[in-house]
């Protein structure tokens, strides 16, 4: 299919309405995210049990690449099993149309925690969050998967729980022959190539977004974050490491303990 047809299906297909049925089982609630590959809705069951219910777009389908990253995120789903990620439940077809069903994580994600209850975030919060959420990344990692999307509105946060969501980039490291492909042509793009020092890069981003969640610009002129924030030494070297600035971690082990070092938990 040419570009064009493709943007044409990509904005022609619509999410399905409120109120739907869906495999006789399940009412749709809410139309959570829409993505160019498909659709995420808060559903409900019989019970009134809230799920997430991840729709594949009708023309992906049709598309061997599609398919296979959909199939990859059920399949991801289906092997984590762990309480920090959305426990995997049922997949299944109808109308043409693929779902995948998971569990709902109940929570706010760290976009909603900063963008709209204005929480801020200084040095020592933004470790603590930083340590906490490695330690479930870590599980992740041990099983050879890069997650490829750890951005603030895929991580959540409910009390003392932490919760990890959308496998949809995941991969896995050992996908040898695929990744080669897809590594030469995201080279560039540090958080997408499929290794963990991806993951770590995404979390220094993450870790900038609380960061400034506090700050008060002094002047107009726009500095580096190095100047802009005022940050220790030991933070920065961090930072400047996961965000590959300098030598990166190469694996979470690494980077736990210089986390956990700067916390003062060691
Ligand atoms: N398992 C889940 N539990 C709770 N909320 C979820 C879950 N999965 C997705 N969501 C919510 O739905 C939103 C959109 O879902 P998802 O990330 O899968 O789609 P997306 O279109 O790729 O969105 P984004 O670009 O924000 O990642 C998420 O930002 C999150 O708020």
């Amino acid at each position: 299919m040419n570009k064009f047809i493709l943007k044409w299906h990509e904005i022609s297909e619509r999410p399905l309405k409120i109120k739907a049925q869906i495999s006789q089982k399940y009412t749709i609630k809410k139309l959570l995210g829409k993505g160019s590959y498909g659709f995420t809705y808060l559903v409900d069951d019989k019970q009134g049990t809230r799920y997430v219910l991840k729709q594949l777009r009708k023309y992906k389908m049709l598309d061997d690449h599609g398919r296979a990253s959909f199939q990859r995120e059920a399949d991801i789903l289906k092997t984590l099993r762990h309480s920090a990620y959305p426990a995997f439940y049922e997949q299944f077809e109808e109308d043409g149309r693929s779902f995948i069903l998971m569990e709902y994580k109940q929570g706010f994600t760290f976009e909603q925690l900063i963008f709209n209850e204005n929480h801020i975030y200084d040095e020592k919060a933004s470790f603590y969050h930083l340590e906490r959420i490695l330690e479930i990344v870590r599980p992740i990692h041990n099983l050879g998967i890069v997650h490829r999307d750890l951005r603030i509105p895929n991580i959540l946060m409910n009390g003392n729980e932490y919760y990890i969501i959308d496998f949809g980039l995941a991969r896995k490291v050992s996908d040898k022959k695929s990744n080669e492909e897809v590594n030469e042509i995201l080279a560039k793009q540090l958080f997408r190539e499929i290794a963990f020092k991806s993951d770590f890069y995404a979390l220094g981003h993450f870790v900038l977004f609380l960061l400034y969640s506090g700050y008060e610009p002094e002047t107009r002129k726009s500095r580096s974050w190095e100047d802009e924030l005022e940050l220790s030494v030991t933070s920065k070297k961090i930072l400047r490491k996961m965000l590959q600035l300098d030598e990166p971690y190469h694996d979470i082990e690494q980077l736990l303990m210089d986390v956990k070092l700067f916390n003062g938990g060691i």
